[in-house]
């Protein structure tokens, strides 16, 4: 369970007291997630429910890059994205400090929207968010501030070489093999020049919130940065286009994905050009830390790791060259 803070009832009284949001009648851990520990909360103000989501940023998150993640949050609900505002506290801060029996840690406050995840998206929802994407693209590109992306190709490369040829080889014979040509080939042929702006780069089913075919609420800007749009396409194609274990494509799935993103913004030649490098290189995004945690995580920890191999797989059907068609 993705509750790593624990806090009892009156810590999580007095962090409430310091925003706006009325009598807390309701805290309660929530399971899913794996890097940060959240609560759905419920308040009462002024005979009206509400809800909200405590986040306590545990380590895995830059406490330097909170400011980036939640005016990006307010920025993009601003212009018509489905994100979720920050509540900001009574000082007007978007996040603030919690001292509790394991030290120090920042916590936001963040509006609940409704919706459930997907597990297997209709080609509906498959448009649906790939138009969600292309608006995140179309709003941020007048976000003012910039962050690089840290999980971009240096830190595939750190990640597998921490992983190492024998660490590689234990989670499958054929790995090393395929990770020293892809890293060769991607570090080669890397597109430079094309559109860039704010990408969300992690825009897998579980961030994405839905009440049928609507999109409801995109979540977890954790790996927000500032890259390729056309890479965000790309990622959210290997995350979505695909059975979860990466051993099915999902043609429909793909086209109405690419589909709902084209229709507010229009693949550019070179982009399209670039989809299937790009392609293989946000499978090499999620190989990477798959592997790296698959090798790193304790046998006792609280979170079972991600499936490594289901980005191998997705990585050579977007090597071969008979799939290249994909993307148009
Ligand atoms: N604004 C929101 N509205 C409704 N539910 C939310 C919201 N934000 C988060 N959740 C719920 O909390 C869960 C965990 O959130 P999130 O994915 O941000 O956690 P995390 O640990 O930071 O993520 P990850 O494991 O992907 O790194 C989500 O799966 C969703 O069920
Ligand atoms: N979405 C990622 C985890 C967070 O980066 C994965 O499925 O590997």
């Amino acid at each position: 369970m993705a509750v790593y803070t624990r806090l009892g009832a009156e810590d999580m009284a007095a962090i409430l007291a310091h925003f706006d949001v009325g009598t807390l009648t309701l805290a309660k851990g929530i399971a899913e997630g794996v890097s940060n520990s959240n609560w759905l909360i419920e308040t009462t103000q002024d005979g009206a429910a509400r809800r909200f989501i405590l986040t306590i940023y545990e380590s895995r998150t830059h406490i330097g890059d909170l400011p980036f993640f939640l005016d990006l949050l307010d920025w993009l609900a601003t212009h018509d994205c489905p994100v979720p505002r920050t509540i900001h506290d009574r000082d007007g801060a978007s996040f603030r400090y919690h001292d509790g029996a394991d030290g120090r840690k920042a916590l936001a406050l963040i509006e609940f929207l409704p919706g459930i995840s997907v597990s297997e998206p209709t080609e509906g929802q498959a448009r649906s968010v790939g138009a969600a994407l292309a608006r995140v693209h179309l709003a941020g590109a007048g976000f003012p501030t910039e962050r690089a992306n840290g999980m971009g190709m240096a830190t595939w490369k750190q990640l597998l070489g921490d992983c190492g040829a024998e660490g590689l080889a234990r989670i499958h014979p054929e790995l090393p093999r395929i990770v020293e040509r892809e890293l060769a080939l991607l570090g080669a042929q890397w597109p430079a020049g094309l559109p860039r702006g704010t990408i969300h780069a992690d825009l897998f089913p579980d961030n994405v919130l839905m009440l049928g075919e609507t999109v409801t609420g995109l979540i977890d800007f954790y790996f927000a940065c500032t890259d390729l749009y056309a890479y965000d396409v790309a990622v959210t194609h290997a995350a979505w286009s695909f059975s979860n274990d990466g051993r099915r494509f999902l043609p429909e799935i793909s086209a109405a994905l690419l589909a709902g993103y084209e229709s507010l913004r229009p693949l550019s030649a070179p982009e399209r050009a670039a989809m299937p490098l790009l392609a293989r290189g946000a499978a090499m995004r999620f190989l990477s830390t798959r592997a790296y945690d698959w090798m790193n995580t304790p046998a006792d920890a609280l979170v079972t790791p991600k499936d490594p191999l289901a980005f191998a797989r997705r990585l050579e059907f977007y090597a071969a060259s008979e799939n290249a068609g994909v993307f148009g």
